[in-house]
Order: structure tokens, then sequence, then C-alpha cells
């Protein structure tokens, strides 16, 4: 069995075409054949005439570079013999072709550093977009599996790499060939004999080139897959800062995040040791030739057979044919760490969103004027999260328009997940859910949104005013419009009581707002959105009596005039429903009008004593 540099096997880290398992316990998604060429053709193709123009300046620039020892040579061969005869020509004319390529070179280089420099900011500029409007679109399902730090990995370090390889890594590798390329015909040009020699220490280069460039892309996968755990670490500790200070975790992650740290030190050290090995193995064949040269060409002085001038400029060149072997590493250290990325990235950007927008999308039938809200169907739904572990076996389900329907049911029993289809974060598994009889996944993103809106139990709060926070739902609306509607809700009197009001940050002084007012906002939000379906998972976490009494005000007004579905965990909520459906195993098994069920001898009314003992 092959090791590889860190001395794992290297079965484990060949390409996973075909990986076994969840291919999201792995950093890298599978990716169709070539498509981490394809995204670097894609992000070059509108840069496409700048890199051409950064290639002939290379070009120029390196003939420039080049010239010297060409120039040694003629006046070693021809200068000096020149001013034994006392003609000072042909050695001025060397001084000055050396001015003048020096020159030369120093500007082109300036000007293609200068451009090549713009064509890459244009391409990461456009990759980064990608990345978060990928990301973006991406159903739910994908984000609960991939997790925001891999995401922020991607968007960074990633395409940091990819950075580092078109800044850098291109202009080094034109750079090697151009010189290979020129050094070579200089060779054969001034003596064949020396120039194919020099040539054939090309093979073992490119033996050595290969096993380089094969250990080396196995430890930047390594070392990108080490980044992003490191991330991912990070970023879920100070997400869940809260729980972890509570529980007092901090001892625990801190061991777990030294562990992640150190894999992430060691794959490092993995890359810079393949680099290593590569630079002291290409430098030993690189000046056993030159040795060998340098000997056999005074041989051939001795006998005659070759001038000195010639020897002389074949020894310069041949310097310049090996110094670039090193800078080769570089930038093959570069293009794989740059091509582990492009993979990841590229895995990324070829997942498509498991909940998509309809081809050919229909609207919702006018409402008549005056019918509060839309008539919801669940029609023979069932759905997984993952394949063979079904949720919801099977569903049958009609919510009258304008009807506000309580869920209950012990945890893990579905609401959410009955919610979540509502508001099409994920498409059943077989069936359909129709809004007016229109199936949801026949509903454009917007018109979707019009008609359906969730409100989650967190009401999450985005950085910004809290205005701006209660025009998300209805973006453009006016001031009048967000204070209405923050009135309507009960709001209006502790955000005029916030030092800046409206315009009051909800970040920058966190914790200013409290977790019934956060609510409150989100209830704004969602009445200013003014959704024919509302569906709202009640906040579990208790609040004081006085606030209870808000958000239950709230909750009546934003609930009002519309069809809603509240996943409830108040008694006092479930008594303002319409209707209440208990949810056991991912079945409705109870269905009714809250005080008939209480009465009865089900679940709920089970449910229901527990609630109204744990008032007195
Ligand atoms: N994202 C997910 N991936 C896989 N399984 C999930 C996911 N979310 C929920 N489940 C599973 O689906 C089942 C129903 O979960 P759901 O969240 O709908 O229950 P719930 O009634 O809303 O519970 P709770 O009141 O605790 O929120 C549970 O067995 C749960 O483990």
């Amino acid at each position: 069995m092959t090791t590889t540099v860190s001395g794992r096997p290297a079965a484990e880290d060949d390409r996973p075409e075909e990986p076994p398992g969840d291919p999201f316990d792995r950093d890298v998604l599978p990716t169709p054949k070539g498509a981490s060429r394809a995204l670097l053709r894609s992000l070059l193709a509108p840069v496409r005439g700048r890199v051409r123009l950064a290639a002939v300046l290379l070009l120029l620039q390196q003939a420039a570079v080049q010239a010297g020892p060409l120039l040694v040579a003629y006046a070693i061969d021809s200068g000096v013999p020149a001013v034994r005869r006392h003609d000072h020509g042909p050695l001025v004319a060397v001084a000055a072709g050396y001015l003048v390529c020096a020159l030369a070179s120093g500007l082109l280089q300036m000007a293609f550093v200068r451009l090549a420099a713009r064509v890459g900011q244009d391409a990461l500029l456009e990759l980064r977009g990608r990345i978060f409007r990928h990301s973006q679109a991406l159903s739910l399902d994908f984000h609960e599996r991939y997790t925001s730090g891999r995401l922020i990995s991607r968007a960074t370090t990633d395409v940091e790499s990819i950075r580092e390889l078109l800044n850098d890594g291109l202009q080094e590798l034109i750079g090697v060939a151009l010189s290979v390329l020129y050094v070579s015909a200089m060779l054969l040009y001034l003596d064949p004999a020396t120039g194919g020699a020099a040539l054939l220490s090309f093979l073992p280069l490119a033996l050595l080139v290969r096993s380089y460039r094969r250990r080396s892309l196995i430890a930047h996968r390594r070392r990108s897959t080490a980044i992003a755990a490191v991330i991912v670490k990070f970023t879920e500790t100070m997400n869940g800062i809260r729980p972890v200070q509570a529980f007092r975790r901090e001892r625990a992650n801190d061991a777990d995040f030294d562990g992640l740290n150190r894999v992430h030190q060691r794959t490092n050290t993995d890359t810079a040791l393949a680099m290593a090995h590569y630079v002291v193995c290409s430098r030993l064949v690189a000046n056993s030739m030159v040795a060998a040269i340098v000997v056999w060409g005074s041989y051939r002085v001795a006998d005659g057979s070759l001038a000195l001038g010639v020897l002389a400029a074949s020894v310069l060149y041949l310097r310049r044919l090996y110094d670039p072997i090193d800078r080769l590493g570089m930038f093959l250290n570069t293009y794989q760490s740059a091509a582990a990325s492009l993979e990841k990235i590229a895995g990324l950007l070829a997942r498509r969103p498991s909940v998509r927008e309809p081809e050919a999308p229909v609207a919702l039938p006018v409402r008549p004027p005056g019918r509060p809200g839309r008539e919801v169907v669940f029609d023979g739904v069932r759905f997984a999260y993952r394949a063979g572990i079904e949720v919801l076996p099977r569903l049958d389900l009609t919510l009258r328009a304008g009807e506000t329907v309580a869920v209950v049911g012990s945890t893990g029993a579905g609401k959410s997940t009955l919610a979540k289809l509502l508001a099409r974060f994920y498409d059943p598994t077989e069936g359909r859910i129709l809004l007016d009889g229109v199936p949801l996944s026949a509903l454009a993103g917007p018109e979707l949104r019009r008609g359906v809106v969730m409100v989650t139990q967190e009401a999450f709060l985005f950085s910004g005013t809290v205005a701006e926070n209660i025009a998300i739902g209805r973006p453009g609306a006016s001031r009048a419009e967000i204070e209405r509607a923050a009135g309507a809700i009960g709001a209006h009197e502790f955000i005029t009581a916030l030092p800046d009001g409206y315009d009051t940050d909800v970040r920058k002084r966190g914790g200013r707002i409290s977790a019934g007012q956060r609510q409150l906002v989100a209830f704004a939000r969602a009445l200013l959105a003014d959704p024919a379906v509302l569906i709202l998972d009640e906040a579990t976490s208790s609040l004081d009596i006085p606030g209870e009494r808000a958000v239950q005000r709230a909750m009546r007004t934003v609930l009002r005039g519309r069809t809603a579905v509240v996943i409830a965990h108040r008694l006092s909520t479930v008594e303002i429903a319409d209707r209440v459906l208990v949810m056991a195993g991912g079945r409705v098994v109870e269905d009714g009008v809250p005080a008939e069920l209480a009465r009865g001898g089900g679940h709920f009314a089970g449910l229901h004593r527990a609630w109204r003992d744990s008032l007195v």
C-alpha cells in the first residue's frame, strides 16, 4: 500500500468520485468530471482578452530577459577580439543592448503585474458573488447538512488560494514555461550537443514534478478540509456561546478546538514537507547536470571543439534553465492548493436546490373581496428528511380559508415538519400541497412568499435598524406603514422608547431588545407582509406575564383575516384557535374544535388538563 506525505494510506485520499456513505460527511461534495476546469474557464472567459494581452506582455518581457547571456557570448567571442583590434563598436553595442533589454523587461513586467492583478480581482469578485448567490439559493436541507462554517471557508480561504494562483501563480507558470522554451532554444542554437544534454535532464525532473503534484494535491485537499473544520468549530461555538457558557463547555471546546487546530497545523506541515522534498531533489538533479556539463564543456574548450564564450553563455543559460524549477515548485504548490479549493467550490456550485422554482409558474386565483386567507390542502403528502426514514407517513388535510389552526403534540411529533412543508422549505416526497387549488411547487418564489409566510421561534433580527427589520415583510413599505404595523401589534411604545426609536440599530446595542420584543418585531414584519397564510412557530421560552400578554394580543392581531397555522405551546394560544390538530408520530390523531376536544377523552383532553393544572 502506498503511503502519503503524512503517513496515512493513500487509498483513503483518492478523489472520491463516488464516495461511500453520506457525501456531506466529507468536505468535497461529489463534483462532475471537469467541473473545476469548467469553473476556472467560466471565471476567466469575461476577461479573456486581457489574459491574452497579459500573456503577450510576458512573452516580450521574457525575450528581453533571456537576451542577456547571448549578449555575454557575443561580448566574449566578438567584442573582446574587436577591442584588441581597437574597435570598440561591438562592445558599446552590447552595453547599449543590455541596457535596453533591462529597461524593457522592467517596464513590461510592471505593465503585466498591473494587468494580471486587475484580471485576478475581477475573476474573484465574480467567484465570491457566485458562492454567495448560490448558497443563498440552496434549499434548507443543504444548509442543515453543509453548515455555515464550511460555506465561510469556501468563500474566504478557498477563494484566497485561488487568488494566489491567479495573481502570482499564473505569472510564475507562464514565466517558467517561456524561460524554459527560450533558454532551451538558445542552448540548442549556441551548441546543439550541450542543448541536447540539458534537455535530457528534463526526464528525471518531469518524473519529480509528477510525483510532487500527486503528493501535494492530497496534502492540500487535507489542508483545506482541516481549515474548514477549524472554521466550523469556531462559528458553531460562537453562535452557541450562550449554551456554551451556561453548560461550562469551554474546556471541552478548548480541547476539541486544539485537536482540530493541530490537525490543521499538521496538514500545513505536510504541504511544506512535500514542497521541500521536491525542491531538494530537483536541485540535486540540476546541480549534478550543471557540474557534468561544465566538466565536459571544459574538455571540449581544451581540445578546441567549443568556444570559451559559448561555454560561458551555456553555463549562464543552464543556471537560468534550472532556476525556474524551484519556481515551478512554488507554482505547483499554489496550483495544487487552488486546485483543491476549486474542487470544493465547484462541488458546492454543482449542488442544485432540492426545492426548485417552477419552469412554468402558475398564478394564484384572485381572492374574492372579503374572503380571508386561502384554502390549504395536503393531498396524500408523505415526507422523509432522509431516504428511508419517513417522518410524515401520509397526510390528507384541508385547512379552510381564514381558519386559525393550532397544531399540538409531543416533541418530535412532526409539527414543525408540517409547517416547513407548508412554507415550502422542503417538497413532499409524495403528494402535493395546494393553495387555493394551485400546488405550491407551481408558484414562483415571490408569489409563494406573498401567499405563505412563516414566523419562526427565534424571531431572527438582521443587522440594521428596527424599521428596516420590520420592512423586510414588505420591501419598499413607507415609514408610516411600518409604524402602523408596529402600532397594530402593540410594539410602537417600546420602539419609540429605544434610544433612536425606529432607527435604533438592533445589533450594535445588542441585547437591548428582549425576547418578547423580538417576537413583536417579527409579528409586525409578518403583518406588513400580509400573507394569505401565516405559519407561526410559537416560541417555547416563557416570557414574564406582561410580556406574555403583549405577545398574545399581538398574535391575535397578526392571525386575524388570514389562514393561520400556529404550532402552539401554550393553552392560551390553543384557546384562540378555531380548530386544533393533535399530532403523534407524524399523523394527525385528533382534529376538532378546542373546547369539544377538551371535553372528550383523547390526547388533547389530557394535554388540556395538564395545562390547566399548571396554571393553578
Ligand atoms: N432536519 C432534519 N433532518 C432529519 N430529521 C429531522 C429534521 N428535522 C426533524 N427531523 C425529525 O423529524 C421528526 C419530526 O420532527 P419535528 O421537528 O417536525 O417535530 P416537532 O413536533 O416539531 O417537535 P418539537 O415540538 O420538538 O419542535 C423527528 O423525529 C425529528 O427527529
